[in-house]
């Protein structure tokens, strides 16, 4: 049986994983942590997530619910990703990343944690997204310039970053289909008078409202017509299933980075 470690047991995504964890086969919990102050901190994590006691105390002691893992999962905030990473790689204990919003300096902390530890990370770890990216991609190279491409995306009221993940991931695959720099290329905002939309831009349009769980268009429009490759999200299950998926494929690997299509065996 697989121990998986909670990072961030207490947030909606926290709570999607422990509950998933409850029926899956081969991953058990072995370990959940809430940040430092947390009401709910000794209480149980499976109360916690509404699927009854579980017997693993709720922690705010990273090292040792990273020692005593065999597989680490992160979704939390930037703020934590961090330290979230160095116990990871202090108790070499790989780590399935989720949390979006990371900037270019944790970027490159993942890059030499990879050498010591095996790591996955996505912005969403859906396999219907997975596929998307790839369709988004193909569809970008065969179109070409003369089709304008914006990514919409929609997400709840609570969430914190903007484009999301996903969004950012999609034009990554836009942008790579293309032979072109991401952000060199994005138009995230427009307001007044604009002028006309530069050829070869890649628009980002973000929507909050509500509970909208995860919403992403890929539009490609052109003369006289035009293509919307669209992903709906209606449970948080989907990211939940998806990242433990994730974590049982990783405590197979050697230490280096990995994403979703490794993991689904989608790699070229
Ligand atoms: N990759 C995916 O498939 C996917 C899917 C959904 C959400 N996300 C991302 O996951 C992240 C979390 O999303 P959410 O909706 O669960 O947010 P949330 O705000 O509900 O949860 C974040 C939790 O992290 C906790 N936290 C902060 N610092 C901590 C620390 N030091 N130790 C432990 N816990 C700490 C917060 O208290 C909070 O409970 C976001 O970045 C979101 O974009 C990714
Ligand atoms: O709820 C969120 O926050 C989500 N974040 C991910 C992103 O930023 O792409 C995935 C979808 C849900």
């Amino acid at each position: 049986m697989t121990t998986v470690g909670i990072l961030g047991a207490g947030g909606r995504m926290g709570r999607a994983l422990v509950a998933a964890l409850a029926d899956e086969q081969g991953l058990t919990l072995g370990a959940a942590t809430l940040r430092p102050g947390h009401a709910e901190l000794d209480g149980d994590a499976g109360v916690l997530a509404g699927v009854g006691a579980l017997d693993i105390a709720l922690t705010d002691d990273l090292a040792a619910a990273a020692a005593a893992v065999d597989v680490l999962i992160d979704f939390t905030l930037p703020a934590a990703f961090e330290d979230n990473l160095q116990a990871a790689v202090s108790a070499g204990t790989p780590i399935v990343i989720g949390t979006t919003g990371l900037d270019a300096e944790a970027e490159a902390a993942l890059d030499g944690a990879a050498s010591h530890i095996p790591i996955v990370q996505a912005a969403n770890y859906s396999s219907g997204v997975t596929l998307m990216r790839r369709l988004a991609e193909l569809a970008a190279g065969a179109l070409g310039d003369d089709y304008d491409v914006e990514i919409l995306e929609a997400h709840h009221r609570l969430k914190k970053d903007a484009p999301s993940g996903t969004a950012l991931a999609l034009g990554e695959a836009v942008a790579a289909a293309r032979g072109v720099n991401l952000t060199e290329q994005s138009v995230r905002s427009r307001d007044g008078i604009t002028g006309e939309r530069p050829v070869g831009a890649i628009g980002f349009q973000t929507l909050r409202g509500g509970d909208i769980v995860g919403e992403h268009t890929v539009m490609l429009a052109g003369q006289g017509e035009r293509i919307e490759l669209t992903h709906r999200a209606s449970s948080r299950d989907t990211f939940a299933r998806g990242a433990l998926r994730a974590a049982g494929w990783l405590v197979h690997q050697s230490a280096g980075r990995f994403d979703m299509e490794d993991v689904l065996g989608l790699s070229a």
